[in-house]
């Protein structure tokens, strides 16, 4: 057990608390509709992570939590203060931006400003295909999802930061700041317990394998006959647990495992999505964008000689240039859309993941105006390393022929702030946790050159970095 402690430096800030709370009521009142109230303040270092399992009693279905392949940003998010979900389904990348613009525009700040990562910040994500009917499995998150969290804790290059956030309507008084406050100082005050009852599997079950192959092998032929080039198929696996699976523990598992990856969570009501995610779909600070383009897939060796020669023939294969070069057009050109100057490295490298390694290309790009995250992610998403190439054609095709319902795995997840900066990743290496039970993710890109029983065996090295931290079978 570990106390969290440190927070009391917050407290300090209370004047200027009170001061903000109430200048957030008088405008509430004047302008006769909600306002948001935020107030950021450096706190000592503590772990995201035990910030997060700090929450589960309180906030439980209510937490988020992400953290970038290089640390930079890592943040924690309890409770929410408003949820944004959006219902118009083919415009709804701008209609969340129309939401979170209307609440941010009024929000009253407080504190440290303008640090990236801090103050009122969106989490959450979209599903992949808004098209296809919700099924049971997803109800809780339905095809967008994003929360506006009530205490935040995000580590910035080192420092560390907390927002607390508060809705403020004209009939509310300032008494608010007391429940605040108490909120706060529960959770602050809160004991670190990991928890000892860990989860087991009984279960582990690979749905339909076989019609699976038999789909990639139709869709090979479909591509050698049709303008179709590219199609992403995923398959899905099922877990069955002793006990209910604790998402601070898996996540911590994925952190010290998956260094390479962008962690996330997502929880609402009693689901988790979950995951580690090697491909960042959009990153935007200041007027620079960065993309990256992640196709084309081989296992780590056993010992660096093998890994190495792995390596070599990954870079060399014709079938996964093929695959990777179809993400870098597309990708590049989405860019070049918007940047007065994009940065393409005109080869791939290598990216090693703790259990695969991947073509690799980072695109960078500076814009030429201003443009939003939201409108980078309309452009962007599905690129061909989810979809598929004709794009319209891919994402059809594959609410056709897959048996599986996707939902948020392959969808943009992240986070943006007030001030225009953000991140999401692509819902890659991602599982759907509900109680004693999960729901894995992985898939391929299928190209002339493909086999189902090559692309089998593909899918089947995706579902390790989440299999692994769910303590499942790995098969090695
Ligand atoms: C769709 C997935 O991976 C994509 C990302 C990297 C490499 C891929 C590949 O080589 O097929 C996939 O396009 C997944 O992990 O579920
Ligand atoms: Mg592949």
């Amino acid at each position: 057990m570990e106390r969290i402690g440190g927070f009391f430096l917050a407290i300090s800030h209370e004047t200027e608390l009170i001061e903000g709370l109430k200048a957030a009521l008088d405008e509430a009142k004047r302008k006769k509709h909600k306002i948001l109230f935020s107030e950021v303040v450096e706190v000592d270092n503590i772990s995201p992570l035990s910030f997060y399992q700090v929450g589960r009693e309180q906030y439980i279905g209510e937490r988020f939590f992400w953290q970038d392949p290089n640390k930079d940003i890592i943040i924690a998010g309890l409770g929410k203060v408003e949820k944004i979900q959006v219902s118009a389904a083919d415009s709804r990348f701008m209609e969340v931006e129309a939401s979170w613009t209307a609440l941010i525009e009024n929000a009253v700040k407080t504190g440290i400003l303008e640090k990236e990562g801090t103050g009122p910040l969106l989490f959450g994500g979209f599903s992949f295909d808004h098209n296809k009917s919700n099924s049971l499995l997803w109800d809780q998150f339905g095809d967008n999802l994003f929360y506006i969290p009530a205490f935040m804790l995000s580590i910035v290059k080192g420092q560390a930061y907390l927002t607390t956030n508060l809705i403020c309507s004209p009939e509310d008084h300032v008494q608010l700041f007391i429940k605040m406050i108490n909120e706060r100082d529960t959770l602050l005050s809160g004991s670190v317990n990991f928890g000892n009852g860990h989860h087991e599997i009984i279960e582990q079950r690979e749905i339909a394998p076989e019609h699976w192959k038999y789909t990639v092998a139709n869709t090979i032929e479909e591509i050698k006959g049709t303008d179709l080039k590219k199609l992403v198929l995923a398959r899905e696996m099922r877990l069955i647990f002793n006990h209910s699976v604790l998402s601070e523990q898996v996540l911590q598992k994925l952190a010290v495992e998956q260094q390479t990856s962008f962690v996330f969570s997502l929880e609402t009501g009693s689901d988790c999505f979950i995951g580690a995610s090697p491909e960042r779909l959009i990153k935007k600070t200041g007027n620079e964008m960065f993309s990256t383009c992640l196709a084309g897939s081989i296992a780590r060796g056993k010992t660096k000689q093998e890994d190495d020669r792995l390596g070599y023939e990954l870079l060399h294969d014709q079938k996964n240039l093929v695959e990777h070069q179809y993400v870098v057009s597309m990708i590049g050109e989405a860019m070049k859309s918007v940047c007065s100057s994009v940065n393409i490295p005109k080869a791939p490298a290598l990216m090693k993941n703790r259990h695969i390694q991947h073509l690799y290309t980072p695109v960078k790009g500076m814009c030429n105006r201003f443009v939003s995250i939201f409108e980078m992610i309309e452009k962007l998403h599905p690129t061909p390393a989810l979809g598929g190439l004709p794009k319209e054609k891919a994402v059809r095709r594959i609410r056709e022929v897959e048996q599986l319902e996707r939902g948020f795995y392959s969808g943009p997840i992240g986070w943006t702030d007030s001030y225009g900066n953000g991140e999401f990743a692509v819902a890659i290496r991602s599982a759907l946790l509900q109680g004693k039970e999960a729901s894995l993710f992985a898939g391929c890109g299928i190209v002339e050159d493909s086999t189902p029983e090559g692309e089998y065996n593909e899918t089947s090295i995706k579902f390790k970095p989440m299999l692994s931290a769910l303590g499942g079978n790995l098969h090695e």
